[in-house]
């Protein structure tokens, strides 16, 4: 909001050496320090509170001890509150208390990284994300229509949803995995540390480990405010490992190129009865659960149309592959370089919204010659 310098004062309150950082920053216009409330709280228009949830639960208690002695704007006007906040249910129980000229919507978008403080500012990074808004039974939609304007503006998707209902959600989407992926990282067995094979991790464990360098005070709080969503969403993640430990030991082994269990036949040439259906049966479940995730139209996140393109190595070569798309009038709505080694080509993401799109970049790219494949 800043950055598109709208005609609207942002007020900055945290603590002296974020704001000393946000002032470098330019990410706001004013800036005070939390227990200044009285100074930037009464003629505010919006209050998004943005720190871990424990302290915006302190926040939304500050605010309710506001003096609104000798004050006008109280009378006539409401001060919308809202927060950021990954958890619903505690903070929307507090912020319904707040009094009047207060009014209080909770809000969380679903977007974020493992990456902390303003250092990370990013302006995209709210891009297509969903964004819960959790309004207390019966608010019309006129009380947090400047959220869904701020939510909007961001290019972020507001989605209304009871705060029980989205910390029931979160537990299984954000908190679950967040819980097992610092089990994981943290489970490295001590035979492969001793050297330093830990390097060797491939792009998944990479990827299945990347929120385990999220900060341990933000998901405090998200543990100690969904702590038993998120524990019976564990519970049901154990249990699914069970059966593929079951699974797992169930099937028949090969030793020293021969069947070496008492299921096989005696002759190594005949047929091996195969006994990992169960094995299949959770490969396929797991087929079905990856693909719901990006069902058209339900994630928007995810309903760009991809290709990968090998650059060619050489100077400029990021540009030879985007003056083209940009001539052709093509959009690309996201772009990673994911592979670069010395000496040799990177292979390039690039993201369309629509498979038209995807399928003429395909074209214009192949007939220049680059190597293009769409992903799937
Ligand atoms: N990081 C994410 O992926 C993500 C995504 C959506 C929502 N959230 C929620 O956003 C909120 C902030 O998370 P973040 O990732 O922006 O964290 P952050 O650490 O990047 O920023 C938190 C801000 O709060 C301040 N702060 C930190 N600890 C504090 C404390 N103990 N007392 C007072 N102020 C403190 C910091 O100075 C900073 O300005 C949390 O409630 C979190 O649940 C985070
Ligand atoms: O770093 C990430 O991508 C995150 O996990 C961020 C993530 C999530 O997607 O679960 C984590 C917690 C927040 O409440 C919202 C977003």
């Amino acid at each position: 909001i800043k950055q598109a310098k709208l005609p609207t004062k942002i007020r900055a309150v945290s603590s002296p050496a974020t704001l000393k950082r946000a002032r470098e920053l330019e990410l706001a216009d004013e800036f005070f320090e939390y227990d200044e409330t009285e100074k930037w709280a009464k003629d505010s228009d919006l209050i998004l509170l943005c720190a871990p949830i424990l302290h915006i639960l302190k926040m939304i208690d500050a605010l309710g001890k506001v003096s609104w002695a000798g004050a006008n704007a109280a009378a006539d006007r409401e001060i919308l509150v809202s927060d950021i906040g990954s958890t619903k249910v505690e903070i929307c129980k507090a912020g319904v208390r707040l009094p009047s000229p207060f009014r209080f919507v909770g809000s969380h978008p679903m977007a974020g990284s493992e990456k902390r403080t303003c250092e990370y500012n990013d302006p995209a990074i709210f891009e297509n994300a969903y964004w819960f808004v959790c309004p207390p039974d019966g608010t019309p939609e006129s009380v947090y229509a400047p959220l869904l304007e701020i939510i909007r503006f961001v290019g972020a998707n507001p989605v209304v949803f009871p705060p029980e209902h989205h910390d029931r959600t979160m537990a299984w989407v954000s908190h679950m995995p967040q819980m097992l992926s610092s089990t994981l990282a943290g489970n490295l067995p001590e035979r492969l540390l001793k050297h330093n094979y830990q390097h060797f991790a491939g792009r998944a464990f990479r990827d299945m480990t990347r929120i385990a360098a999220s900060g341990w005070g933000m998901w405090h709080d998200i543990a100690v405010t969904n702590r038993d969503e998120t524990t019976r969403a564990l519970c049901e993640v154990r249990d699914g490992l069970d059966k593929t430990i079951a699974a797992m030991n169930g099937l028949n082994v090969v030793k020293d190129g021969k069947p070496a269990s008492g299921d096989f036949e005696n002759d190594e040439h005949s047929v091996i009865a195969d006994n990992s259906q169960a094995l299949a049966d959770i490969f396929k479940a797991g087929n079905d659960g990856r693909a719901s995730l990006f069902a058209p139209g339900r994630n928007n996140t995810n309903s760009f149309y991809e290709i990968t393109v090998q650059l060619k190595d050489k100077p400029g070569a990021l540009l030879s592959v985007m003056q083209p798309l940009a001539e052709e009038g093509i959009n690309i709505r996201d772009i990673e370089l994911m592979k670069v080694r010395e000496n040799v080509a990177g292979t390039l993401l690039l993201a369309f919204k629509t498979q038209e799109e995807a399928a003429r970049a395909v074209k214009t790219l192949q007939y220049l010659e680059y190597e293009v494949k769409e992903r799937r």
